[in-house]
Parts: C-alpha cells; structure tokens; sequence
C-alpha cells in the first residue's frame, strides 16, 4: 500500500511541546496519496495535536513549539518562506463541531473563493458553490435555501456544508478532527460514505475515536500512544491481525 500510493505528506521525528509538557515525542508517519489515513489511540494521546502540525494549526496555540520536519508533496510546511493561508488552503481542516460562519449558506462556500481570488466572475463563483455542495453530498437537500443562514441546517448538513466549505478552495489533503462527533448515526453514515467518495479526489486524515469507523473509512491506520506512534499499517491488519499488544488492547476496548 504504501508502495503503490505516493507519498503525499511525510512528518519526520514531530515533536510538539507546549510550555513545559510534551505532547509528541518524534512521531513519523507517511500519509498517502488519496487514501484515508485514520489516526486512533486513548485520549490525550497526541492524535489531534499531530493533525494540526499538518497544517500549522498548532502556529496558533499559544506556547505550541513544533520540531522535526513535515513536508507535502517534499516541501517542508514549517520554512519560513512558505506562505501559510495557501498552506491552509492546500491543507483543509474539519472540525469536530460544525463550525458553519454565520452567514448564508452561499456565502459559507464562496467565503474561502473569495480571499483566495479563485473566481474570475460571478458566474465562476456560482459555479465553485454548487460543485462544491454537490461533491458534499448536500446540494439537493438545499439547492433551495442558498440565501438562507448556514447555522439553520441540521447538525449533520452543517458539517456536510464545512466539508463543501474545506473542498471549495480546491485543497490537496484534508483533515478531520472526529468530524461525526457530534453526529447522529444517520448522519455519520451520510459523512462516512461522503468521506469515502472524496478520497477519489483527497488526501484525507482523519483523528477518530470510533473503532468501526477507522475500519469503515479508512485504509491506513496509525495507532498513537502517549505521544508516539505504536504501530501504523494497513487498517485491514492493524484491525485483524497487529503487532503491537498495545494497538491489539486498544481495538479490542480494553483501555482507552
Ligand atoms: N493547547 C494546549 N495546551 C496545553 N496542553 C495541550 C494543549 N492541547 C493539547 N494539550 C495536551 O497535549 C496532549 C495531547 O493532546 P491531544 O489533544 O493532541 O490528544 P488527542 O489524542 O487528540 O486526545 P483526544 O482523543 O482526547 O482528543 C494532552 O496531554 C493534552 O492535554
């Protein structure tokens, strides 16, 4: 697997500290190309704190001090020439509360085409809107409230519309911070099959804490453990056959 898909993001030796506490102690991991890299492991583990280091999310935690290296597509996010509103644009994030702007629906999506000078007219900017509601899966719910407030739709369409907000300035990974959290079954099953879909076009991580859903939605399963990473493989055998003790106690619930 991790020889046929190309390596779209590389963390080398990640540490993080914030003030005095360390949160990751030299974590490498490959995430590739079009495919959906779970992280899991116990709370407090560093699986979120990793995430944010993929697109310098932790740059606005007060007192985050990041080191190693991380790059995407070989370029290292953390030199100092690189410009990191493009960077967040190329890296998307998810959170786990939908987290729609309060503003319509409409300009939810066109938000983020706007800044970035992605739309030559308005004609353009339509377009960016409904294509991207349509890879979220929400457009034919809504088509006909596109004026109406974001915040109105139902918790499972608003994270669908944060998805279609991430996917609009046409980023290359996206990451999502257990972005079913706060989700009904219904509507978990709706964003999985979505997250399924977009992995065609996406590099996607997703930080989760749903055994079945690493399962589920993922190909590649890197297990976290007090702030390193125990073992990371492909999910089929990291769920049927691991190596690790630790990765084995922890998919089969006894700790966590
Ligand atoms: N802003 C912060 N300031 C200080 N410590 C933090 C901060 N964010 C996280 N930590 C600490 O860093 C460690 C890793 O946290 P992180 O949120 O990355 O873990 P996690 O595996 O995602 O946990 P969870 O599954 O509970 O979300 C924890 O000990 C946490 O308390």
């Amino acid at each position: 697997m991790q020889a046929e898909h190309k390596v779209k993001m590389k963390g080398e030796a990640v540490t993080v500290h914030y003030g005095p506490k360390q949160a990751l102690h030299g974590v490498s991991l490959n995430v590739a190309e079009k495919q959906v890299t779970a992280l899991i492991g116990p709370s407090g583990c560093g699986k979120s704190t990793f995430l944010r280091c993929l697109n310098r999310m932790n740059d606005t935690v007060e007192g985050a001090k990041v080191g190693g290296k991380i790059t995407l597509d070989g370029e290292d996010i953390y030199d100092p020439a690189i410009d990191v509103v493009e960077l967040r644009a190329r890296v998307g994030m998810v959170f786990q509360k939908p987290n729609p702007f309060p503003k319509s629906i409409f300009d939810n999506i066109a938000y983020g085409p706007r800044i970035h000078g992605l739309a030559k007219s308005k004609t353009d900017l339509e377009e960016i809107v409904v294509s991207s509601l349509k890879r979220a899966g929400l457009f034919e719910e809504i088509k006909d409230r596109l004026h109406e407030a974001g915040t109105g739709l139902s918790g499972g369409q608003q994270q669908r519309l944060c998805i279609a907000r991430a996917i609009a300035v046409s980023p290359e990974v996206i990451l999502m911070d257990e972005p079913c959290s706060a989700l009904d079954p219904i509507a978990t099953a709706r964003v999985e099959e979505l997250i399924d879909e977009l992995k065609q076009n996406y590099t996607i991580v997703i930080v989760t804490h749903s055994m079945q859903q690493a399962a589920r939605v993922s190909q590649i399963t890197a297990m976290f453990h007090l702030g390193n990473i125990a073992e990371v493989g492909p999910t089929e055998k990291m769920f049927q056959n691991p190596d690790d003790k630790r990765t084995q106690d922890y998919i089969t619930g006894r700790f966590g």
